[in-house]
């Protein structure tokens, strides 16, 4: 099968990824690894999710699946970029009522259920909001607050990445079928290259959820790999000189 290349004038030292549906050839030091989200919000029990009633029982090893692949990506690179979902403690860049966020926010409706959570889910500066011990950002990452689902909607992230020179994007973080293929999709519509680590990611919602997001992405929207493929082929690839 033949590899997907994203040719560019300059010369560019590449590896080749193997992934579905095909392998993807991508340069490491114009590439981005994207971790979504991963605060106590989402992957820790007493966080928003949990508080929610979704099942947040399998975030440990995606947890772990990120750290590895956080470090073969540093080693190899590869810029780290790391999103927080949230807002100010009073809620002013949640929308009000004329927003559709202010509506389907699971975060929003569960401290409309229950007022003694108001200011405590995915505020700015709370425990909800950090990000989870165990994945903590170097100082050459980036790390970028979003205030939606999709990271490229009012944030600083798609000139960040083009006055790098980045097109490649390589995806972890919770939730795969929320923010991680927002994200995503978001980036295709930009011209931007996909790859999303499967057993670095995790749905919000039922197993048919990760299923779902895994085929859009797969199908429709980029490439899927997972973490002990990218990190092999990181750390075993010559990296190879592309004209
Ligand atoms: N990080 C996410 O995918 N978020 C999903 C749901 C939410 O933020 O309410």
């Amino acid at each position: 099968m033949n590899a997907v290349t994203c040719t560019s004038a300059s010369q560019q030292a590449t590896v080749t990824l193997p992934a579905r549906p095909e392998p993807i050839v991508f340069p490491p030091a114009q590439t981005a690894l994207i971790v979504v989200d991963m605060q106590n919000a989402y992957a820790s029990p007493g966080g928003y999710l949990d508080l929610a009633g979704f099942d947040v029982s399998a975030t440990r090893p995606v947890i772990e699946n990120i750290a590895i692949a956080v470090q073969a990506a540093r080693a190899a690179g590869i810029q780290i970029i790391w999103f927080q979902n949230g807002w100010d403690d009073r809620y002013v860049e949640a929308g009000d009522a004329g927003s559709p966020n202010y509506h389907k926010s699971n975060a929003l409706k569960t401290m409309r259920k229950q007022p003694q959570l108001q200011g405590k889910l995915l505020a700015k500066g709370g425990w909800d909001y950090a990000l989870v011990e165990g994945l903590q950002p170097q100082p050459d990452d980036i790390v970028l607050p979003k205030p939606r689902y999709s990271g490229f909607y009012h944030t600083p992230l798609d000139g960040m990445l083009r006055s790098r020179g980045i097109r490649h994007l390589v995806f972890t973080g919770i939730a795969t079928n929320v923010c991680v293929e927002s994200t995503l999709r978001d980036g295709f519509f930009l011209e931007y290259f996909g790859i999303v680590l499967e057993d670095a990611t995790l749905q919000a919602g039922p197993p048919f959820a990760q299923q779902a997001a895994i085929f859009n992405i797969e199908t429709f929207f980029g490439w899927v790999s997972d973490v002990t493929t990218f990190c092999a082929t990181l750390a075993e690839q010559p990296l190879k000189r592309q004209a």
